[in-house]
């Protein structure tokens, strides 16, 4: 039988390659983004990042074992630290103030997204929460390697292309998709429904999400 997880690449392989072919990430390995498109990127990504981690925290505290708790509460903390990491740097060289990032507001899509995340970590049963964070994952896995191999030397986003490209971001990849499959193994067909329900959701936020920074995406009023 087919995995959960394979399942649900292979049913949303077109939305991936779409996202994974986008004119912002092919101009981002090819160092040529425009940087106002990268500064709009950053400053919602670093919020986003703050509600995915609450999301993967809230995940944490429905684990079925303690290992599911310690698998996610380590993800939220690790995420908090990459995001102060990668963020403080690329804050610094695109001339983001701590001010600056205080008083952005989330965009339309950064709103979306993290509400929906949040909502359905905290609302919904464990393994529908893990199914809608799988593709931040799993498809900034793909995306950042794709963009590696294809990637300018010099590229002034090279930091970020390593962090999503590299093996410590791989292993928390594999280890999620592993978790959501045996975890789904012990599920009921209605929850599975519901489980690609929220993995091809969270897979078409992340699609608008980059679409947003690459239209510097505002409020209409
Ligand atoms: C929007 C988005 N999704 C996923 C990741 C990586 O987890 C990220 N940094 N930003």
């Amino acid at each position: 039988m087919t995995s959960f997880t394979q399942t649900a690449w292979q049913a949303n392989l077109p939305l991936f390659e779409t996202t994974r072919d986008m004119p912002f990430n092919r101009e981002l390995a090819e160092g040529v983004l425009p940087p106002e498109k990268f500064r709009h990127y950053i400053i919602q990504d670093a919020h986003y990042l703050e509600g995915f981690a609450r999301s993967l925290a809230f995940v944490a505290a429905k684990g079925w074992d303690a290992d599911h708790i310690v698998q996610f509460a380590k993800a939220a903390e690790v995420t908090i630290i990459v995001e102060r990491e990668l963020h403080a740097d690329y804050f610094e060289r695109f001339g983001v103030s701590p001010q600056d990032f205080a008083s952005a507001e989330l965009s339309q899509v950064c709103n979306h997204y993290v509400s929906y995340l949040q909502a359905t970590c905290a609302q919904a049963p464990f393994e529908v929460g893990l199914a809608a964070l799988l593709p931040c994952f799993w498809i900034y896995r793909e995306v950042g390697r794709a963009i590696h191999e294809s990637a300018a030397t010099n590229n002034s986003y090279s930091a970020w292309i390593e962090t999503y490209a590299g093996e410590d971001f791989s292993e928390a990849v594999d280890a999620v998709i592993a978790t959501l499959d045996s975890v789904a193994a012990r599920c009921s067909a209605r929850s599975i429904e519901r489980m690609h329900l929220a993995y091809r959701r969270s897979a078409q936020l992340e699609w608008m999400f980059w679409d947003s920074a690459d239209r510097l995406e505002s409020w209409p009023l």
